[in-house]
């Protein structure tokens, strides 16, 4: 299970689990054998043994060894021979860790059980990203100016970092860990340009089943470990027809379709530290820096594939019917994707400044059509993506080199 010790190090998240014998069973004096200790993290993802390898543990089976309170080691587990589960991994049913005054018999350290609420928790408290920010400043040994949070297929925004240092989401304390194809679960600290940038390749969906305030809470991490600003990019269907497949859509503004369904990031009791309870979303988008992308794209020679325009972040995985992107076209969005509006909130909410772009990586569709080439996939995103790398990553540093030239 994760901890940390007072020095930010993390305890124990090697993946072994060392307590575990031949079985993945570590016995206890109980009558239940322990399961194989996890991480917070792996808790949560797919790196649990498969349930086919489990065998339930029924209050009545042990009962009749006296259950979970039975201190004297002789339960059904511990037989030797005849009649005991000993061959595999045996996992309590909930009833079964229950005492006979129904209480819960938990052996959990009061670090284990902090993770597990952390994990459990749709918001994080102000002090668990502290504590995160501090893990890394502390081991980049620099304060970061500028966040990026690379799209699908655009983890190369973070390889032209220099003197990087690099952290797996699954070994820093209370992160989440991306599960998408093209989101690698790194952080990358360094410089470029001359400045100190953090990115992180790969970010959290709420089609993951995260939630919103989850998805975005790397952008706390990122204000508190000095960001001032944030350089979202995304992959997105064209909806406007003038697009391109390739083409780049700077973005000017936002249609928060989780924010009409009552869904926000901001949900929930507000830390003023962060930000304020209502904050106004009028020129997210910094002007100045869509004016130097506009400037960046002429003298790369890429103005007529440089757009300004309007995203949306629908819930996904699903890509849009023809209803819905017909409509989304007649409510002045020129771009659809999943991503990206929750964190521009979040930054927002605290104050940082937001230049974020979208690569058209398929054109949508809006007529009935039989073809399926005409309709979306992941591959395909992924396949521009990387075709287009080149151009997002010279349209990055070059901003970010504005940027270090006014400051
Ligand atoms: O993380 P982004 O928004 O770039 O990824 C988009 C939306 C989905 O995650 C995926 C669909 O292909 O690409
Ligand atoms: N929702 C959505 N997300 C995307 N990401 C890349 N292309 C698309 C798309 O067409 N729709």
């Amino acid at each position: 299970m994760t901890g940390y010790n007072s020095n930010g190090d993390v305890a124990t998240s090697n993946g072994n689990h060392n307590n575990s014998n031949s079985n993945g069973t570590n016995g206890n004096s109980n009558g239940h054998s322990k399961p194989v200790e996890y991480t917070a993290q792996e808790l949560h993802t797919k790196q649990l043994p498969k349930v086919g390898n489990f065998k339930m543990c029924s209050r009545d089976c042990c009962s009749k060894q006296g259950g979970a309170n039975n201190k004297a080691g002789n339960s059904c587990l511990d037989k030797k021979g005849g009649g005991g589960h000993k061959e595999e991994l045996v996992v309590p049913t909930p009833q079964s860790l229950l005492d006979n005054n129904n209480r819960i018999q938990c052996s959990l350290s009061p670090e284990e059980v902090r993770a597990l609420r952390v994990l459990n928790e749709d918001t994080y408290p102000y002090e668990v990203i502290q504590e995160i920010a501090d893990f890394i400043v502390k081991r980049a040994g620099i304060r970061p100016k500028i966040g990026i949070i690379c799209g699908s297929g655009l983890g190369s925004l973070a390889d032209i970092i220099q003197d990087a240092k690099v952290f797996e989401y699954e070994k820093i304390p209370n992160f989440p860990v991306s599960t998408v194809e093209g989101h690698a679960g790194k952080l990358v600290v360094g410089t470029l340009e001359g400045a100190n940038v953090m990115a992180m390749q790969g970010r959290f969906h709420f089609y993951e089943g995260y939630p919103l305030a989850k998805c975005s809470m790397p952008v706390r991490v990122m204000k508190l470990c000095g960001v001032e600003y944030l350089f979202a990019t995304n992959a997105a269907g064209g909806i406007n027809p003038k697009f391109n497949v390739g083409d780049i859509m700077l973005m000017h503004d936002h249609v928060n379709m989780l924010g009409f369904a009552g869904n926000s990031p901001l949900q929930g009791p507000n830390d003023p530290r962060f930000g304020p309870r209502f904050p106004a979303l009028v020129n997210s988008y910094n002007r100045d820096l869509i004016n130097k992308a506009i400037e960046i794209g002429k003298t790369m020679g890429i103005e007529s594939n440089i757009h300004v325009g309007v995203y949306s972040c629908l819930g996904g995985p699903t890509y849009e019917t023809i209803a819905e992107l017909k409509a989304l076209r007649m409510m002045g969005v020129d771009a659809v994707g999943m991503s990206t509006v929750h964190e521009v909130i979040t930054a927002r909410h605290c104050d940082m400044k937001v230049f974020a772009f979208s690569l058209i990586t398929n054109k949508c569709p809006i007529e009935y059509s039989d073809k399926k080439d005409e309709e979306a996939n992941h591959e395909e995103v992924m396949a521009v993506a990387k075709n287009r790398q080149k151009a997002c990553c010279e349209l990055v540093s070059r901003l970010i080199c504005e940027i270090q030239k006014g400051s």
